[in-house]
């Protein structure tokens, strides 16, 4: 059953552009039964609250007040993760990209040829995704078809909103673990794609008609494993059905990049290797991008395809550091990508931390200083900026801007409330003193840079997904 209507009542952070956000002490946001904001009232004082109310039509309404120290915030968006190698968070970080493939995420992804321990392992991974406040992810699973059947099963049951794939890999692969051609791996990602679209047609935990949330992601590998052969079905998959999204890895690290071009010697560059099979294009979310070349700014500027920026995983596995403000400046999209187990945490608070610290890194390099109105190349990133990596800037890489990444009227509440008092269990972000809403946005300014850079999942009691309540803290007291 639907929920009926939602109106909360106090602070409400969201984004609007890549220097900017709205900080509203005081507001009054509406959800409706659709699961999308209805109205939102800002700057509502305390004394007019049930005045403004019956304004609205609102008499006799439950409304959930807000005390000091709390906020709603977008839900994060994780551009860029690998389900089956959640169990292997946090080893074998001696390596670098293509021995960690062989020697330890390999031999954990082929353990999903076994769909009982899929079911198992998956059933915790997206629990603890959302729960982290992920309400839009980008999942890779393994290669294979009835284990990434049973992930977007998970999802779908869960309420969250996610893209899901299965690896298309036909090459370059350890025996145990590669599709046997690329006739078999384009068969088994179409009986996915029929999959998850069937998926629209069954209720789930929360509701019988939100039929839209998970939908099927394109996800040949990286260049390296996949035939010209492979490529091309799934070039021609995707030119018959622009609606399908696209997924995969682009320059990540060197040894990859002088392999990819030893196997595709005309293409001009690793972008120029997908694009001329049609992988480019406005719904492509390219992972990593941390060494590209010029030539290649300018075509996936040109094709409107986004990057994903993982620096966790970048600084994990030795790969480098991503020129994000370079790509900003440029007007590509860019999102925040969490790459698990690449990246050694599945929250996108880590990632906004780490991609903090990388924009920092590039800043010493060049000898700049502080933040620039104007210029995001060689600079630290702003809080906003970081602030809209995580949430607006996701939802353009992900092509789904329109629907969710910032709280306004007509788009879905897929929010956060983030609880930054002590009770939460993670103390320090909040004081009475000085963060209380009746001291106006910069209260509420000082507390987001805080729970950005120290908060984590002890501080997110909500999680909402089109209006309804599907993780977070207060989710886990209770089921
Ligand atoms: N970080 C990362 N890079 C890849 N390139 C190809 N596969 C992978 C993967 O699983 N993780
Ligand atoms: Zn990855």
């Amino acid at each position: 059953m639907a929920p009926p209507t939602t109106i909360f009542y106090g602070a409400v952070i969201s984004p609007e552009s890549l220097t900017s956000y709205k900080a509203l002490p005081r507001c009054l946001l509406s959800v409706g039964a659709s699961g999308t904001i209805d109205w939102m009232v800002d700057d509502v004082q305390e004394h007019v609250l049930q005045e403004t109310l019956a304004q609205k039509g609102c008499i006799d309404v439950d409304v959930i007040t807000l005390p000091a120290g709390e906020f709603l915030l977008p839900g994060f968006i994780d551009t860029h993760t690998h389900a089956p190698q959640l169990p292997n968070l946090g080893s074998g970080q001696q390596h670098e990209l293509l021995d960690w493939l062989s020697d330890v995420t390999f031999p954990m992804e082929a353990k999903f040829s076994d769909v009982e321990f899929a079911r198992r392992t998956y059933e915790s991974v997206v629990r603890r995704v959302i729960n982290c406040g992920t309400t839009t992810c980008c999942y890779y699973g393994s290669l294979h078809l009835e284990s990434t059947k049973v992930l977007a099963d998970i999802v779908h049951a869960s309420g969250q909103r996610a893209f899901v794939g299965k690896c298309n890999m036909d090459r370059n692969c350890p025996d145990y673990y590669v599709e046997a051609s690329a006739e078999v791996s384009i068969n088994e990602t179409k009986q996915l794609i029929s999959h998850i679209r069937s998926l629209a047609s069954r209720p789930n935990a929360q509701s019988s008609s939100r039929p839209h949330l998970v939908q099927p992601i394109l996800t040949p590998r990286f260049a390296i494993s996949c035939t010209p052969e492979l490529l091309t079905s799934l070039g021609k998959m995707a030119s018959s059905d622009p609606s399908l999204h696209i997924q995969t890895h682009i320059s990540e690290n060197k040894a990859e990049i002088a392999f990819t071009k030893e196997l595709f010697p005309d293409a001009p560059h690793y972008a120029g290797v997908y694009d001329s099979f049609g992988l480019l294009r406005p719904n492509t979310i390219l992972a990593h991008a941390v060494h590209l070349e010029d030539t290649e700014l300018e075509l996936i500027a040109k094709r409107k395809a986004g990057i994903s920026h993982c620096p966790t995983s970048n600084f994990n596995l030795s790969s480098g550091v991503a020129p994000i403000g370079v790509y900003l400046d440029r007007g590509i999209k860019v999102g925040l990508g969490t790459d698990v187990s690449g990246g050694f945490s599945p929250s996108i608070l880590t990632c906004i931390q780490n991609a903090s610290i990388a924009s920092k890194i590039l800043a010493i390099q060049a000898g700049t200083h502080g933040t620039s109105p104007t210029q995001f190349s060689n600079r630290q990133l702003p809080v906003a900026t970081l602030l809209y990596l995580a949430t607006l800037g996701g939802a353009e890489v992900c092509h789904i801007d329109k629907t969710v990444g910032s709280l306004a009227p007509g788009m879905s509440f897929d929010a956060l409330l983030v609880n930054t008092r002590s009770i939460a269990g993670n103390p320090g972000l909040w004081s009475p003193d000085t963060d209380t809403p009746g001291k106006g946005k910069e209260a509420l300014d000082g507390l987001l840079e805080r729970f950005l850079f120290c908060g984590d999942d002890r501080n997110i009691s909500r999680v909402y997904v089109e209006g309804r309540f599907i993780g977070g803290n207060n989710y886990r007291a209770n089921n």
